[in-house]
């Protein structure tokens, strides 16, 4: 049988949805689908054409559709979910649980129909919750139902201890855990330049800052764009996530995953380390905590906790 390209559908052409459907094609990671409202139809024609009409320049040869009929996305390998309102300066990402828990549900009830055998990755916000939504309207394993948090919380988190070294991005790890909330848990400790821990490289104030500045990462963004919130680098990290599970990468990235005991916690989604490869979530990695460290993602797991029980009210 011939080799046939994958499908990815990209729900919401807004920001977020256009700038990943074009880095997605960019790199050929297969056909993207890009979906929104029949009001917006002709706009995500039109965006998908634009895009289109980029490739012979750039050199890719992935097509990208626009559409507003869910019969177009049928058999997708991965869904991308980026429907939704995002917030403006002044508001949390709280703020948006209603408006966006109605859309992520309607659109998993299409997607279910479509592409049942898709992975499917949540971006929406507040995200931990909206995956949890999606979970329960897709009715898939738990292993193809992926928040997107900590590739973007850990961007962040590597480029501000990059810049204060004056090093490379490509020489700095680290990871975030918990929520994707201002009580995120960046693990200072798991953190290193060139295999290097932080700590011995930054005096501890400055390591303190560039946590705060994490954490209040998107709403730094949020207040600058004055009107919606950052695209370009969750539009990356949506990207990192479809190519690990694509080419079976098997990443060790940060993802939203249903929680079933590790680290003390039971049916809550949040961040965690994982393997994200052919299968999706294929293993979650439990690291030993500081009383502290525990502490900080407790605080961070009960923001989540209040916002799923805002869905489940
Ligand atoms: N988890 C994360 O790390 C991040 C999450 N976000 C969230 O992603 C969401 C999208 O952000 P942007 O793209 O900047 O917003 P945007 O407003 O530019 O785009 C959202 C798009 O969703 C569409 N939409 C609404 N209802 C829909 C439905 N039922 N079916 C299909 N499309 C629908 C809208 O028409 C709009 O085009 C927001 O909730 C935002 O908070 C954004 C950045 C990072
Ligand atoms: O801050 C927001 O509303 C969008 C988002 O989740 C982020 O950029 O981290």
């Amino acid at each position: 049988m011939a080799i046939t390209r994958r499908k990815i559908t990209v729900v919401g052409a807004g920001f977020t949805g256009a700038t990943t459907a074009l880095m997605l094609a960019q790199k050929e990671l297969g056909d993207v689908v890009l979906v929104d409202i029949p009001q917006l139809e002709n706009p995500t024609k039109g965006k998908a054409l634009d895009m289109l009409e980029a490739s012979p320049v750039q050199g890719f040869d992935s097509k990208i559709i626009g559409t507003s009929s869910y019969e177009d996305t049928v058999d997708s390998d991965i869904v991308i979910i980026t429907a939704g309102i995002a917030r403006k300066p002044g508001m949390s990402r709280d703020d948006l649980v209603n408006t966006n828990a109605g859309i992520v549900k309607s659109v998993c009830e299409n997607v279910k129909k479509y592409a049942p055998n898709s992975y499917v990755i949540i971006l929406s916000n507040p995200v931990d919750a909206m995956t949890y939504v999606a979970f329960e309207a897709l009715g898939f394993p738990k292993n193809r139902v992926i928040g997107q948090s900590g590739v973007l919380d850990t961007a962040r988190y590597c480029t501000f201890i990059a810049e204060e070294l004056n090093v490379s991005v490509e020489d700095v790890r680290g990871f975030v855990l918990g929520g994707h909330g201002d009580d995120m848990v960046p693990l200072v400790r798991y953190s290193n330049a060139g295999g290097i821990p932080i700590e011995k490289l930054i005096p501890a104030d400055r390591i303190e800052a560039i946590v705060q500045r994490t954490r209040t990462g998107g709403g730094e963004i949020v207040n600058l764009l004055g009107n919606g919130s950052a695209y370009y680098a969750p539009a990356a990290s949506l990207v990192q996530m479809t190519e690990a599970i694509l080419k079976d990468k098997k990443r060790i990235i940060p993802v939203i995953a249903l929680l079933e005991g590790e680290y003390g916690y039971d049916n809550l989604f949040m961040g965690v380390p994982a393997i994200l490869g052919g299968d999706g979530i294929e293993k979650i990695f439990e690291l030993e905590l500081t009383e502290d460290e525990k502490a900080a993602l407790e605080k961070s797991a009960e923001s989540v906790r209040g916002v799923i029980r805002i869905v489940t009210a």
